[in-house]
């Protein structure tokens, strides 16, 4: 059974000529590890954003297992999403005023969950941040921030993480460092991920590359 399929999804931004997603359907299967590629503007951020519930479709769905997203409401959804979808950012949307380990654990906080601290101190060591616990995202590199942003991405154990350029901001070897994060939790842990990317470096090395221009679907060449 695939972990997520789309059917049919258009989306219509008020005010734009075209619609940014014109009919998308696909279906990602557990443990899957995707690259989304295509040119600025094609569609990419918007197709991201309805696979994770993040905003709404025009039309169309999309269902995590056997669960609709857009049949739940906006309470229902903000859960699901905290549980279910691990989202990764360019610019890493850490809370400023949160300490690394904070920064981490919210998304197991408001659910109501302590993670225990031989836990933690795992996860921060998995990602080489064991002695950086207590500092503030300003006081971190551009590297070690995103690895925060793993961290809180995966600290649910979400069904699948979605990622928007998560190396669009680093230098070569910070991008290579987040990479082989992400590799780590698709290939030990059986994470599914989708990574939108415009380096072919980083495109190369997923298990599926989807390419989509003018918000359609190309064929894959493959
Ligand atoms: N909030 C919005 N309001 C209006 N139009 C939008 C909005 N978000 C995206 N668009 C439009 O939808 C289309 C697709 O945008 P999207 O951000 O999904 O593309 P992208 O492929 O991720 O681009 P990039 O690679 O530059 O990030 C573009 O024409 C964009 O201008």
């Amino acid at each position: 059974m695939s972990i997520l399929t789309a059917t049919d999804l258009v989306k219509d931004y008020s005010g734009e000529e075209r619609p940014a997603l014109d009919h998308v359907s696909l279906a990602i299967e557990p443990g899957e590890f995707v690259a989304i590629v295509g040119p600025s503007g094609s569609g990419k951020s918007t197709l991201l954003h309805l696979l994770g519930g993040v905003d709404r479709p025009t039309s169309g769905t999309v269902q995590l297992y056997d669960t609709d997203l857009y049949s739940l409401n906006e309470t229902q959804l903000a859960i699901f999403r905290r549980r279910q979808v691990g989202l990764i950012y360019q610019f890493y949307n850490l809370i400023p005023n949160l300490t690394v380990a904070e920064n981490i654990t919210l998304p197991a906080e408001l659910d109501g969950k302590s993670i225990p601290q031989a836990e933690l101190t795992a996860l921060l060591a998995s990602l080489g941040l064991v002695n950086k616990a207590d500092a503030l995202p300003s006081q971190l590199s551009g590297g070690q921030q995103q690895r925060v942003a793993i961290g809180r991405a995966l600290i649910n154990q979400p069904a699948i993480v979605l990622a928007d350029e998560p190396t669009g901001n680093l230098d070569q070897r910070n991008s290579q460092e987040i990479m082989r994060l992400l590799h780590y939790a698709n290939v030990k842990e059986g994470q599914t991920i989708v990574v939108i990317t415009h380096d072919p470096l980083i495109a190369q090395q997923a298990s599926r590359v989807i390419t989509i221009e003018d918000g359609q679907l190309q064929p894959s060449e493959g």
